[in-house]
């Protein structure tokens, strides 16, 4: 049976990348530092992905077993050996701690296995697999690196699927919104995996899904938060979320429209698909899952502040996303750790300076003056 290994057994690593390989025919083995999940792997060996629906439709993922990369490195790095893909689903801030690792695994099999293995990271970040390479190549040697580029293929990826915080404490099982896209980088002709769309391009893909998907969840998520509502969809049902939502997804569509030469009335509907998405109630989506580490979110690349730094460089309105960007400086939620940071930063220096640090904005650029009055606004 063709092996697949996927770091980070949660939401998405469960829900929708392990689930396709599991459907796709191969045996997956999923790793992971939470150990309670990884023996209830191994000593169930399948779980229910439901889908969050009227019906609660239910697939069986079956072929599943689990290692702790803490406590199992050799079973690990053997596990790498067999492996035709490797992939991730662990958060980008995660991937400079798996790479040593996975450095190994490939250090060993290089030696022994002339198979191609194929790594692909899926995380909500812009090159991704191009950064986890990165961290890889620091710990390899010089004869594994010269052998590298004819057996390992690294691509970039964009994955979609919403995967809330599950609800069931003690169960393997996931639910998941039907929906689902993984959009895979390259010219290589590889083993086909059910669901994955390969692409000869991936930057119109993966823009349009962070800046529209992650744009829109940011801004209903923090606006959200601050009206005090507890999920999503509850969010999106306020007029005013809802109104903002719309005017920032048009501002970024507006970049992606003159950028990718995009038809306005398919992205628009592609837009109202989203939302649709997000209106889900079933999937119970928590304001402060979405919300999540505010400091990545607010990074230079990422959804927030790189659709306004492109709008304001092609003379386009931008307004909206500081009103986004103004939110999420907003987010003080004591049990997220990066929302406890970016407050202390903000009350110990000041906003322009957390722009500079934090989303390498000039501290008197226009967009910085922007946010700042809107963070004012929004304070009031
Ligand atoms: N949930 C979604 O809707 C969704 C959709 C698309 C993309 N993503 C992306 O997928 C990635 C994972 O998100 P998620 O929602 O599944 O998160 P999650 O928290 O449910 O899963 C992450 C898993 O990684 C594990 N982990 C953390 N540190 C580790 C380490 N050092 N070694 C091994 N395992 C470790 C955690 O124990 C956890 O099981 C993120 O990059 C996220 O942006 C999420
Ligand atoms: O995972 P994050 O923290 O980058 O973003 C939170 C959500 O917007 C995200 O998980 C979405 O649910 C997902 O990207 C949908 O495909």
């Amino acid at each position: 049976m063709k092996q697949a290994v996927h770091f980070g057994a949660g939401n998405i690593g469960r829900g929708f990348i392990g689930a396709l390989f599991s459907q796709s025919g191969y045996h997956v083995t999923f790793i992971d530092i939470a150990d309670q999940i990884i023996q209830q792997l191994n000593e169930e060996k399948q779980y229910q992905v439901i889908l969050a629906t009227d019906q609660q439709e239910t697939m069986t993922i079956d072929n599943v077993s689990g290692l702790n990369n803490m406590t199992q490195e050799k079973e690990v790095i053997d596990s790498i050996q067999q492996a035709t893909y490797l992939t991730t689903a662990i958060g980008p801030n995660i991937l400079p701690r798996i790479a040593p690792l996975i450095a190994k695994g490939i250090t060993n099999r290089i030696k022994a296995n002339e198979e191609k293995l194929y790594i692909i990271a899926c995380e909500n970040q812009i090159s991704a697999t191009d950064l986890l390479k990165g961290y890889i190549l620091e710990h390899l040697d010089e004869d594994t690196k010269a052998d590298l580029d004819a057996k390992v293929y690294f691509f970039n990826s964009a994955v979609d699927r919403i995967v809330p915080i599950q609800n069931n404490q003690g169960s393997l099982d996931v639910l998941v919104e039907p929906y689902h896209e993984w959009v895979v980088e390259t010219s290589e002709s590889i083993p086909p995996i059910e669901g994955m769309k390969i692409v000869s391009d991936l930057a119109p893909f993966i823009e349009r899904k962070l800046f529209t998907v992650n744009t829109g969840h940011a801004v209903i998520a923090y606006l959200g938060f601050l009206e005090g509502k507890a999920t999503i969809d509850e969010a999106l049902a306020d007029e005013k979320v809802e109104a903002q939502v719309h005017a920032t997804l048009t501002e970024t569509g507006d970049y992606l429209i003159k950028q990718y030469g995009l038809d306005r009335d398919e992205h628009n509907q592609y837009i109202n698909k989203i939302l649709d998405r997000f209106k889900n109630s079933y999937l119970n989506d928590a304001v402060t899952r979405v919300g999540r580490s505010p400091l990545r979110k607010l990074g230079p690349d990422d959804r927030l502040v790189r659709p306004a730094v492109e709008a304001n460089k092609a003379g386009l309105s931008y307004t909206n996303l500081a009103k986004a960007i103004a939110s999420a400086l907003l987010f003080d939620f004591k049990e997220d750790e990066e929302a406890v940071k970016l407050q202390a930063m903000i009350k110990e220096h000041s906003v322009p300076h957390v722009l500079k640090e934090v989303s390498g904005l000039d501290e008197h650029s226009e967009i910085t003056q922007e946010v700042v009055r809107q963070y004012n606004a929004l304070k009031k």
